[in-house]
């Protein structure tokens, strides 16, 4: 068997698995108790691993992204994210480790229009909210500046720096979105139905584009979508949610007509 370490402490290669980015045992959370909106839902995601989370409106899908950064606290079962466990009392510095290491996209992208390009991918290394009104590209120190650069030049918009976000397409401010949440060098990266307003070829660009930097980077992704071509095409996996429970969960190769059947019309 192949040992790794020195001395004593030599380690089997083979039983060390890595620890999941996202582990979820019987997960629940209602917000009414009388109406769980997620209900036993057990997950786990592996480190650099892209999953599609996708399911009908209302089947849970952005109550359980939310849970993963701790901006909800679930209602039962445990939640542990990028090693730390997110349920019952769960620590801010927990929740603050967990953020710190998280980038986010949205559907809308939550830009600050009027600011430039690079002021806003700056943004994504501030930890407050708020603070952005305080720092713009031209007050940054100049380490951020060439971090802020060089996600621009990640997402192909390093020319468009100094432009304002509101002279931008749907698709380049996405792109900007996406470079403002690379900045922080985040191990894990959540999107929520983030080509859902955009052209189709702007839509694929942007998935392209999530793949390719999560893969080269080992990001774990995990993005909500109604578009299934999107789901399958740009996803190592598809985990389907309806009523707040995993209907499947499969590798995206194997996704089937019967699958999406069974997603979309019960
Ligand atoms: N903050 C909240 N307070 C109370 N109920 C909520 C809250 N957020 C979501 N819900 C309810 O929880 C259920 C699931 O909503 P959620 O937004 O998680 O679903 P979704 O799958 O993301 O839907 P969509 O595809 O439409 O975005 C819905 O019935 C919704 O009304």
């Amino acid at each position: 068997m192949n040992k790794v370490g020195t001395g004593t402490e030599a380690v089997s290669a083979v039983a060390v698995a890595p620890v999941p980015a996202i582990r979820a045992d019987a997960l629940s959370k209602s917000y009414d108790p009388a109406r769980p909106v997620l209900r036993d839902i057990s997950l786990a995601i592996r480190p650099g691993e892209r999953v599609a989370l996708i399911g009908p409106n209302g089947s849970g899908k952005s109550t359980l992204l939310r849970c993963l950064i701790g901006l909800h606290a679930p209602s039962g079962g445990t939640l542990e994210v990028l090693g730390q466990p997110l349920h019952g009392h769960a620590t801010r510095r927990a929740r603050a480790h967990v953020r710190g290491r998280t980038g986010m996209v949205f559907q809308h992208h939550a830009l600050v229009r009027r600011r430039v390009a690079l002021s806003n991918v700056l943004h994504g290394l501030l930890h407050r909210p708020g603070g952005w009104r305080a720092l713009s590209h031209q007050t940054a120190p100049s380490d951020w500046r060439a971090r802020g650069m060089a996600a621009l030049e990640a997402v192909g918009l390093a020319d468009r720096a100094l432009d304002r976000v509101d002279a931008l397409s749907g698709g380049q401010q996405q792109r900007v979105a996406i470079a403002r949440a690379l900045v922080r060098d985040p191990e894990f990266l959540i999107a929520d139905e983030p080509a859902a307003s955009l052209d189709p070829a702007a839509g694929r660009d942007v998935m392209a584009l999530f793949a390719r930097l999560c893969a080269e980077r080992g990001i774990t992704l995990l993005y909500t979508s109604h578009d299934m071509a999107h789901a399958r095409d740009y996803s190592d996996r598809i985990v389907a949610l309806r009523d707040g429970q995993v209907q499947f969960d499969t590798p995206s190769h194997d996704l089937s007509a019967e699958h999406l059947q069974e997603s979309f019309d019960g």
